[in-house]
């Protein structure tokens, strides 16, 4: 008899149901999120928070190159650069899309910043860099399989972006409404992402369930990138109060 008592795998639907479940550790519970959907935030704060997360949205795409630079599957390769063009934008033939991150640059200006003061990144947290830089350098180094894994944690991505487009014209009136555009435009572009992701997820890591829980401890280490970066931008906050916005 066997020493081994591998259990066998989870069905597609355990599967999916372990990959929801994660949805505990998502950075809509971290307090610096909860302070900002109960309008708790200064305008200082939410700058903070706007001009640290732009860092994400510029490595993004960039995270996603480095997948498709891994990918030897054409028909993935197709439906990935989708995603590339969301973020950068494009001008293909008579159309043109600003895309995501000038929607994020819009966003900046919406709360009071200067483009420039965004797109310099002299306002970006050591801290919040290094976690945005984990996240870029696994999708680097791991095979691409596991690098689109960690992308799920889009699944709980459009939860976040509807609480934000319902309280703040309420908790942040001042905020410009054209500010809001990033998120409702997220609403469908993640719910298209998270759907092509999970379905190739849930196939290729179906095999075995020591590959279905690798794809768990994947997701926690993405969750953990997200909430490092929430971490990092609410402590920024607390240096600022003791000595003062950063010059130069
Ligand atoms: O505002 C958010 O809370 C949030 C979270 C996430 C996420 O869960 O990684 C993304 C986004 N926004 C987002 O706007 C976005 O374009 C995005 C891409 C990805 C990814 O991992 O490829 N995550 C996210």
């Amino acid at each position: 008899m066997s020493q081994h008592h591998l259990p066998p795998p989870w069905s597609k639907e355990e599967f999916e149901a372990k990959l929801r479940g994660k949805s505990s550790g998502y950075h809509i519970h971290h307090p610096f999120h909860v302070m900002m959907a109960e309008g708790k935030l200064t305008q200082k704060q939410l700058q903070g928070w706007v001009a640290n997360r732009f860092y994400y949205q510029i490595c993004i795409p960039i995270k996603d190159a480095a997948i498709l630079s891994n990918c030897d599957d054409r028909e993935i390769r197709r439906e990935w650069i989708q995603r590339i063009l969301d973020h950068d934008g494009y001008k293909i033939g008579g159309i043109e899309d600003p895309g995501g991150i000038e929607a994020w640059i819009r966003l900046g200006e919406a709360v009071g910043l200067t483009r420039e003061a965004v797109t310099s990144l002299r306002h970006l947290a050591p801290a919040a860099r290094f976690a945005v830089d984990a996240y870029v350098n696994f999708a680097r180094r791991q095979p691409w399989q596991e690098a689109v894994a960690s992308s799920l944690t889009e699944l709980f991505a459009p939860h976040i972006h509807q609480q934000r487009i319902d309280t703040w014209p309420t908790q942040y009136p001042w905020v410009q409404a054209e500010g809001l555009h990033y998120f409702k435009q997220r609403l469908t572009q993640a719910r298209r992402d998270v759907e092509h992701g999970l379905r190739f997820t849930l196939d290729y890591f179906s095999q075995t369930r020591a590959m279905q829980e690798r794809v768990l401890e994947i997701l926690q280490f993405k969750l953990d990138v997200l909430w490092a970066l929430a971490d990092a931008i609410m402590l920024d906050q607390c240096h600022i109060e003791i000595q003062g916005p950063k010059h130069g």
